[in-house]
């Protein structure tokens, strides 16, 4: 498991380390800038002229202890102080005055050079507003510099906590991040700014915060291994369950045949599509596992009869706004007592009767909205979502007591009691139609087979992902089809198998 912390969790587990465990401020940021210099030597970049440029914090006393090290080495090495001398903290006058005194050259404004390398040590963690005027110019100057570009742990310019740019931030071709992942390396658009992450330990005690449950999280290869369903050699189909999709509507059978798809290649014994009449024929083509049942109008005693059938429910993909959609949706609400997921025109319609969200708290559900679904659902403008991710995460699937896949490029999960899950997987091939019913059933299959709604919610996103990954890198980034998606399903659940079998 990897810990993601947002800037309060670091600067707690710093000073934690500080004054609990007596480990000197001093001492750690020795170690932080010894760290960056031993990366600049692992990846022989050239060190004919180093440019640090710091800022007044302990980001910018980190930068002036690398210039030290580096100047004791014969580099030459240029720091140019961007902040304000009276802000300076304890640790960056001290850091500043041994550079000084190991010789290094100290300017206070951007003088263009060639410079074979750029350290951005302006802001770190501690960076809490837009970057304007003098600083920005700075980041100006440093991204237009045609040297190697090291950010010391975070590029300056991006939250810590949420990823967002404050204005201007650096491009860094290699990020040296402090003993823990910080969300915002990770999350858009800071993602696009680090260059390759290195993740290095310099002593911080972090035990206490990463046991938070506040604190998110991503999930590792070893992880998976432990949350895939067991699949005994005793099995039958019937070990691996019964699920029910209720999916598709006129001309939208697709939906139904790729969340079907997605279902049986995750490992659900049986899956059965509900869906209207006119989908019988293509579906049996399409999938001829699968089993399916059609109606023409409502009939809640075939909708009985499917519901007393399953093990689980995906309710929602390609199901259309209708009424008959409304009559299915409100009649499951009532009447299931098995897990469900409820994905697309299936939340839409609960968003359009929010009387019915009650019903939700009786249950045992999972609902996978994209933002525009959540935003319908919870009320709230997309762009105030995508402000507060967490916050609404967390709120809606408190209050509606479910498990929330918030769909988006990175993915997060929250459950009531449970930690925030944050996706790492997955590119932008899978933006297309059809990749989220793919979701749906993966997560509907995982459910099937007896995980719990939150881990199968989890490990469905982290394997769809991975299967994006694997059909991106045979078909590139343009021409992936959502069902490549759940083909390459096969090849993402065998990775972690092998992972498995190699331990
Ligand atoms: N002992 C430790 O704790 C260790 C810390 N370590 C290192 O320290 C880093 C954290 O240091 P930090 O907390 O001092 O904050 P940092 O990121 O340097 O900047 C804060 C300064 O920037 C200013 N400021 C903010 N936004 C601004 C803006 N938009 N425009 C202009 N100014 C702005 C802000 O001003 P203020 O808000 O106070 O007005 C303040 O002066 C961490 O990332 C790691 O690299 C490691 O060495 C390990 C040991
Ligand atoms: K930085």
């Amino acid at each position: 498991m990897q810990y993601l912390l947002n800037a309060e969790q670091m600067k707690s587990a710093d000073s934690h380390t500080i004054q609990d465990l007596g480990v000197s401020s001093r001492t750690l940021m020795e170690r932080a800038a010894a760290a960056c210099t031993d990366y600049i030597e692992e990846q022989k970049w050239p060190l004919t002229h180093v440019c640090i440029v710091c800022g007044s914090g302990n980001n910018g006393g980190d930068g002036f202890a690398i210039g030290s090290i580096l100047k004791e080495k014969g580099c030459q090495v240029t720091a140019v102080f961007a902040g304000r001398m009276t802000s300076r903290t304890e640790e960056c006058i001290y850091q500043m005055d041994q550079f000084k005194q190991c010789g290094g050259t100290l300017l206070t404004e951007w003088q263009d050079n060639d410079y074979s390398i750029v350290i951005d040590a302006l802001f770190g963690v501690g960076l809490n507003r837009e970057i304007t005027g003098h600083y920005l110019e700075m980041l100006q100057h440093m991204n237009m510099s045609s040297g190697r570009k090291l950010a010391v742990d975070i590029p300056s310019g991006i939250s810590a906590t949420d990823g967002r740019v404050f204005g201007e931030a650096f491009q860094a071709d290699a990020t040296v991040t402090f003993q823990e992942r910080k969300l915002g390396l990770f999350l858009f658009s800071g993602a696009l700014y680090t260059g390759k992450v290195c993740v290095t330990d310099i002593g911080i005690d972090s035990f206490t915060v990463k046991e938070q449950l506040d604190t998110a999280y991503a999930l590792e290869m070893s992880d998976i291994a432990k949350l895939l369903p067991e699949r005994p050699p005793y099995a039958h189909k019937g070990t691996f369950g019964k699920l029910l999709l209720i999916a598709g509507s006129s001309g939208m059978a697709g939906a139904a045949f790729l969340s079907a798809c997605a279902a049986y290649r995750m490992g659900a014994g049986l899956v059965r599509i509900y869906t209207t009449e006119d989908n019988r024929s293509i579906l049996q083509q399409l999938i001829p596992e699968a089993i399916i049942t059609t109606y023409t109008e409502y009939d809640k005693a075939s909708l009985l009869s499917v519901l007393e059938w399953a093990d689980a429910v995906c309710i929602g993909s390609g199901l259309g706004r209708s009424d008959v959609a409304d009559l299915i949706v409100n009649t499951v609400l009532k009447e299931i007592n098995v897990p469900c997921l409820i994905d697309a025109d299936g939340i839409n319609i609960l968003a359009a009767h929010p009387e019915w969200k009650d019903q939700l708290a009786e249950g045992n559900y999972v609902l996978t909205p994209h933002l525009k679904e959540l935003s319908r659902l919870t009320g709230r403008p997309v762009n105030e979502i995508q402000m507060h991710r967490r916050e609404v995460l967390e709120q809606t699937a408190r209050t509606l007591d479910v498990t929330l896949v918030q769909k988006d490029a990175r993915t997060f999960v929250g459950a009531k009691g449970r930690r925030m899950y944050v996706n790492l997987t997955g590119n932008a091939a899978m933006a297309k139609a059809g990749s989220g019913d793919v979701l749906a059933g993966i997560i509907g299959g995982l459910m099937v087979q007896g995980c719990d709604n939150y881990d199968a919610a989890v490990l469905g996103v982290y394997l769809h992902g991975l299967a994006g990954d694997i059909a991106r890198n045979e078909m590139g980034c343009y021409s992936v089809l959502a069902r490549d998606l759940a083909d390459a399903l096969g090849s993402a659940i065998q990775m972690t198998e092998n992972w498995k079998a190699e331990k």
